[in-house]
């Protein structure tokens, strides 16, 4: 407001300066121009300083914004729901989070700074165009009407515009950062030539709507910029006249263009305004709906069981389910399973028949259509998912690593990993067959393991993920804990971890088996490793191999959306016409001599 009262003030004084040069009489003339000079002079440094003051504020709130934009969409967008990232690509939320949020911020705030300036500049220098000559005034603003005529059609057309031009981009993106990601696959199957030219095509797209945009804004401002010129020409003309028939002075026509010249200037000011407004709005349609987005499931909500209930006696009953993006296509009908407390069970069955469907529900990332899960006997969808998902320990098939440390990985698994000792994640990857071998490295645990772990083999990277499941396991407490509670909870872990490691209460272990082609000595230890996770637990696994299945209490057999057969290893091969004996005969991992035995 500072800047602009000076900035419009401006125009009128400078009337009087030159008033004051055709009026005055010879011996006060240089006295009263000095002394009018110097108030101004003061006059104009405030104004200075206030405009640099607006400029420093603007630019600091703007970084402010785009901060808090970015930190809430990428909290909105952790919260969200499993199923959503299977409808939603990574590339387009990066976008949204890295392009969109920086243009919103740009639009609120310099732009917004701006616009509000030239709004206040227009409306002061129209009212002083008033104050000096009210019927040249009335005679320029004729031009208003189609003026705002034509900047509600831009308006329209800019912001479609402008929203088609985030979309793309964020499609450009989302090819750019699958194919850098995938960039082993890429180059295996030499595709680098196709992926650019692809590529190439969105860019082009998004060059096109920068085009359109270009004759867009060209046409507007050209009709703006015209409009301002021809203001000034009538004002001469018309003031001319008005001079001419001593109506008007020199001075207060002086005054009067400059107004006109500056009311032109805060126009194209508010054009350009209007125009990153109207692009801000079409960016932001997407990002308000990604950031009000509700998950579907919440995230820290629900009933926390204490420790000593937790037993872990995990249930099917009646389960239907398909995945939210297939709903059509049903995974599991009907599908009942029972694993009792501290049981090992075994789940089998063709590929794509569901077994990690199973793990994903009862981790609740999905929720059933029908029927229910219940941990203990109660319902999987009252429990807290945050409290449940910190009492399973998981190892994936293809465990993903993050690309930091291989200390800094194994210690992810602990419910606070900056309170995780070195010697914790020592002893831990001790169990899982990992010490050596990262002991081996020059770096040592300190080793950075590159983006999903793609530094180490592939049984290098099960045995870390074992590691930081085993903390995991291994450092529960309870979230509702105090602080110094918390310690002595730690303390009381660490002393049974270190003593006995494995009679702790039971808890729930998801389990993957690796299938991927191990060497017989990763295999074994890798398995070796699993099997001290799995002791005195209750566990589920995905078994690949014969020993596995032998060794544990039940063997589950999912086929046609259910559980076809179950029962202990040896029971089951006796039914020669079920699923599960073709399986073993089928499979590559039987023994020449055991498929002899079975036949
Ligand atoms: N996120 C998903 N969205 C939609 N469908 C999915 C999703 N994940 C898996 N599916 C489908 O669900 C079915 C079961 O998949 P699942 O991964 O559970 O099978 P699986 O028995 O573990 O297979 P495999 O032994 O090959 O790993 C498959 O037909 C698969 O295409």
């Amino acid at each position: 407001m500072v800047s602009s009262a000076v900035t419009m003030s401006a125009p009128f004084f400078l009337g009087q300066v030159i008033d004051t040069i055709y009026t005055s009489s010879s011996e006060d003339f240089s006295a009263s121009l000095r002394s009018l000079c110097i108030m101004l002079s003061g006059v104009f440094l405030c104004g200075g300083a206030a405009n640099a003051a607006r400029v420093y504020l603007m630019q600091i709130s703007g970084q402010q914004i785009v901060r808090n934009l970015r930190v809430f969409l990428f909290s909105s967008i952790l919260r969200q729901e499993v199923g959503f990232f299977d409808k939603t690509r990574t590339g387009e939320l990066i976008n949204r989070l890295s392009a969109d949020t920086a243009l919103i911020g740009r639009s609120v705030t310099d732009n917004l700074s701006d616009g509000l300036r030239a709004i206040a500049q227009a409306t002061a220098g129209v009212s002083m165009m008033f104050y000096v000559s009210p019927s040249l005034a009335a005679f320029v603003l004729l031009i208003v009407p189609p003026m705002a005529g034509l900047a509600v059609i831009y308006g329209r057309y800019l912001r479609s515009i402008s929203k088609r031009t985030q979309d793309s981009l964020a499609e450009a993106t989302q090819l750019a950062e699958e194919r850098i990601s995938n960039m082993r696959t890429v180059r295996a199957f030499g595709k680098e030539l196709t992926e650019v030219a692809k590529y190439t095509e969105k860019a082009n797209y998004v060059l096109h709507l920068a085009k359109q945009e270009a004759v867009l804004r060209a046409g507007f401002f050209g009709a703006t910029g015209l409009s301002g010129n021809i203001i000034i020409l009538s004002v001469l003309y018309k003031g001319g006249l008005l001079m001419a028939s001593e109506h008007m002075t020199v001075g207060e026509l002086s005054s009067f263009l400059m107004y006109a010249f500056w009311v032109g200037i805060s126009i194209a000011g508010m054009s350009s305004f209007y125009s990153e407004l109207m692009k801000g709005f079409g960016a932001g349609a997407r990002l308000w709906e990604l950031l009000d987005r509700k998950p579907e499931f919440p995230l820290n909500e629900g009933i926390v069981l204490r420790p000593e209930q937790l037993k872990g006696q995990l249930e099917f009953q009646n389960v239907s389910f398909a995945y939210p993006t297939r709903i059509d296509a049903p995974i599991f009908q009907d599908l009942s399973l029972s694993v009792p407390a501290g049981s090992v069970m075994a789940v089998v069955g063709p590929s794509g028949s569901g077994k990690s469907t199973l793990v994903s529900l009862l981790l609740r990332l999905y929720d059933p259509v029908a029927g229910v899960i219940t941990i203990d006997g109660h319902d999987v969808r009252d429990l807290n998912p945050y409290w449940l998902r910190s009492h399973i320990g998981t190892v994936s098939q293809e465990p993903v690593l993050f690309s930091c440390s291989i200390a800094e990985n194994i210690a992810y698994g602990a419910p606070d990993s900056g309170t995780v000792t070195v010697q914790e994640i020592h002893r831990a990857a001790q169990i899982a067959n990992a010490y050596e071998f990262v002991r081996g490295f020059p770096k040592g645990f300190d080793t950075v393991v590159g983006e999903k772990g793609v530094l180490l083999s592939g049984g290098q990277k099960q045995r870390i993920a074992i590691a930081r499941a085993l903390l995991k396991v291994f450092l529960i407490t309870p979230d509702y804990m105090h602080q110094k509670w918390y310690v002595l909870v730690k303390w009381a872990n660490v002393v049974m971890y270190a003593f006995s490691p494995f009679s702790q209460n039971p808890k729930i272990l998801l389990l993957d088996e690796a299938t991927s082609a191990l060497d017989a000595e990763n295999e074994f230890l890798v398995q070796e490793a699993l099997e001290r996770l799995m002791d005195g637990r209750t566990v589920l696994i995905i078994a690949h191999r014969l020993s596995t299945i032998q060794n544990a209490d039940a063997v589950a057999v999912l086929d046609q959306r259910r559980v076809v057969e179950c029962g202990q290893h040896a029971q089951l091969l006796g039914n020669r016409q079920g699923l599960f004996r073709k399986l073993m005969e089928k499979q590559a991992f039987l023994q020449e001599g055991q498929k002899q035995a079975l036949r």
